[in-house]
């Protein structure tokens, strides 16, 4: 067993391999000492922060996912700082990215989609009770546990992997709803219901491997005000017609999160989960 070097050790922490990094600092595998409780550290850099002027943020997310509980919400257990470093003590996901995932399948068999949106709607419905928007909902945000479910990773911090991400990726405008797209027509900047456009954009990259409005930029942007996409006859009807019910431009008539729980679509694919999480 190879000794972890000195300075890699934060007191209570063995550190373990990098798991990914990116902008702001990097995660790392770590195991707590007295319990030999395996966590993820992220590392955050306190003069990066600073340049980024991304303080207040880092506060606000920290605030807000350490009071957050649910099976599909990646846990904040705490954070301590040095005088260089602010180290956040995370649930560690076992499987990794779930754009990892995506990227290796192309895209999902139904039944394995329509189990994710499944736990993204729980996930979604626990947020929204405790009045937290997430506003970044993305494969590149959602992380996969041991048993294969999903937790909602990022509140603020996207991480990247040391291997090559999609070019897009950092500030993709894949997810943005129409409301935030087309400034003069938004009347409120957004709402919750930004989450729920994002999730039927969620849903149709795992059933088509690619988003609905992938463009140039301009392109993009011009795609999500018009609502103008194209859903592949391979996709079945029950899943076309729950896309088609959360990509709706009025944020006011898209379904609701309690709804996209009862659709046939989920029903006939997740007998149980949906009778068992009443979260
Ligand atoms: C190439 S990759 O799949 O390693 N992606 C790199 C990458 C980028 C940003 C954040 C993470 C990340 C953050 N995590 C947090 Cl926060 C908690 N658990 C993890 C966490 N867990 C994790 C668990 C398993 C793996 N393996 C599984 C076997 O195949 C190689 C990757 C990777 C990450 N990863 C990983």
């Amino acid at each position: 067993k190879h000794p972890v070097p000195k300075e890699l050790h934060l007191g209570m922490f063995e550190v373990g391999r990098p798991l990914g990094k990116g902008k702001f600092g990097r995660v790392y595998l770590a195991r707590e000492r007295e319990s030999g409780f395996v966590c993820a550290l992220k590392v955050l850099h306190k003069d990066e922060i600073r340049q980024g002027r991304v303080e207040k943020q880092v506060a606000r997310e920290i605030e807000i996912q350490s009071n957050l509980r649910h099976p599909n919400v990646l846990r904040l257990y705490g954070h301590f700082q040095d005088r260089k470093r602010i180290i956040l003590i995370l649930e560690y996901a076992g499987k990794g990215e779930l754009f990892k995932h995506l990227q290796k399948e192309n895209r999902f068999p139904e039944w394995k989609a329509a189990h994710y949106i499944a736990q993204m709607a729980s996930a979604l419905i626990y947020l929204h009770r405790k009045h937290v928007i997430h506003r970044d909902i993305k494969p590149e945000n959602i992380l996969v546990g041991l048993h294969g479910e999903l937790k909602v990773s990022d509140f603020g911090w996207s991480v990247h992997a040391p291997s090559g991400r999609r070019l897009t990726m950092c500030g993709t405008l894949d997810y943005l709803p129409p409301e935030m797209v087309d400034q003069k027509r938004s009347t409120k900047p957004y709402d919750e219901k930004v989450d729920l456009w994002a999730l039927g954009v969620l849903m149709y990259e795992f059933l088509v491997g690619s988003a609905p409005f992938e463009d140039t930029p301009i392109m993009t942007k011009r795609r999500i005000a018009k609502g103008d996409m194209t859903i592949p006859s391979f996709v079945s009807h029950e899943a076309t017609d729950l896309i088609k019910k959360l990509l709706v431009l009025d944020s006011d008539q898209r379904i609701s999160l309690e709804k996209v729980r009862q659709h046939p679509w989920i029903i006939t694919h997740c007998e149980n989960i949906t009778k068992q999480d009443k979260s």
